[in-house]
């Protein structure tokens, strides 16, 4: 002992650090996601670990643990070293190159994640995780978040990641979290919700998918066909006159599709749209 108190550790909250500190809502995630012996998994913001130990205990081959804030190098080190299937990367999740980093790719993410990169987190392991064998994901997201992920057609939060996820496989939302669970607390509800892939459709690397759903959606107070127009130049004929032939009215707004009428609305319009820059 060199008699020196070490600092307590100051939460940077503008990276969502607001770490689980509640055992029955750990132990939840242990057996939603129950990690199997043959599986690998990755965990996305290890924290001081509190997640990453349990998942390491829990008996699967491999386990990694990324995280972008160095000041956790500590924690996580002393963990690496009590657990040979824990392998720890540092970076940015949604920039993170999965590919050359992980020879063996994992099946199954399972992590608290930084509220403020749900979306472009999902849509990033989608894309690059999901063609090698990514096929669960549970995470604890902001209860809006989770809302969204799982709005059917016809609903107000319904939006393009939600419909994807719907066409590549399964949302569903499984608990609410209360901020108590949690040091600091959030000043918002959190959930878990659990992602199956089935690869039905492989749609999150297509980039002409994106474009049209963005399109789509861009501005939620006009039709369908009024954004679909204004983004990509197209006359109001042509557009008219495809919805009628797909079934859907000429009022139609882009929440109230549901995946079927997306893909062949997607089959049929892509052929038009102009190359993307
Ligand atoms: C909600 S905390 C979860 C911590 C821990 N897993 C737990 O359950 O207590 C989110 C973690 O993600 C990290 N983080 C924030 N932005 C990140 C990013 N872009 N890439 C990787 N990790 C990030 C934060 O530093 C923080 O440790």
């Amino acid at each position: 002992m060199n008699g020196q108190k070490s600092r307590p550790f100051r939460h940077n909250t503008d990276l969502g650090q607001n770490f689980l500190v509640d055992p029955s809502v750990l132990q939840f995630i242990l057996e939603a996601s129950a990690p199997g012996p043959e599986e690998t998994i990755l965990e996305i913001g290890a924290g001081q670990g509190v997640l990453t130990r349990q998942l390491a205990l829990s008996g699967c081959r491999r386990l990694y643990s990324l995280e972008i804030d160095r000041r956790l190098e500590g924690d996580l080190a002393t963990l690496e070293k009590a657990f040979s299937n824990l392998k720890v990367f540092w970076g940015d999740a949604v920039t993170f190159d999965y590919e050359s980093n992980f020879p063996d790719p994992p099946q199954k993410v399972i992590a608290n994640i930084p509220y403020h990169i749900t979306t472009p987190l999902i849509w990033k392991l989608l894309e690059d995780l999901a063609p090698r064998g990514l096929r669960y994901l549970l995470l604890m997201v902001q209860k809006e978040a989770a809302d969204r992920l799982t709005s059917p057609a016809g609903t107000k939060m319904r939006y393009p990641l939600g419909v994807t996820l719907e066409l590549m496989g399964h949302a569903r939302r499984l608990r609410r979290v209360p901020p108590g669970a949690f040091r600091p607390a959030p000043r918002v509800d959190s959930a878990l919700i659990e992602i199956g892939i089935d690869r039905r459709q492989d749609l999150a690397g297509d980039r002409s998918w994106r474009r049209l759903l963005k399109a789509a959606f861009g501005q939620r107070r006009k039709t369908l066909a009024n954004n679909l127009g204004a983004s990509f130049s197209l006359s109001r004929e042509p557009l008219l006159s495809l919805f009628s032939d797909l079934g859907m009215d000429g009022k139609i707004r882009a929440e109230e599709l549901d995946g079927d009428q997306w893909l062949r609305l997607a089959q049929r319009l892509t052929p038009w749209l102009p190359p993307s820059r």
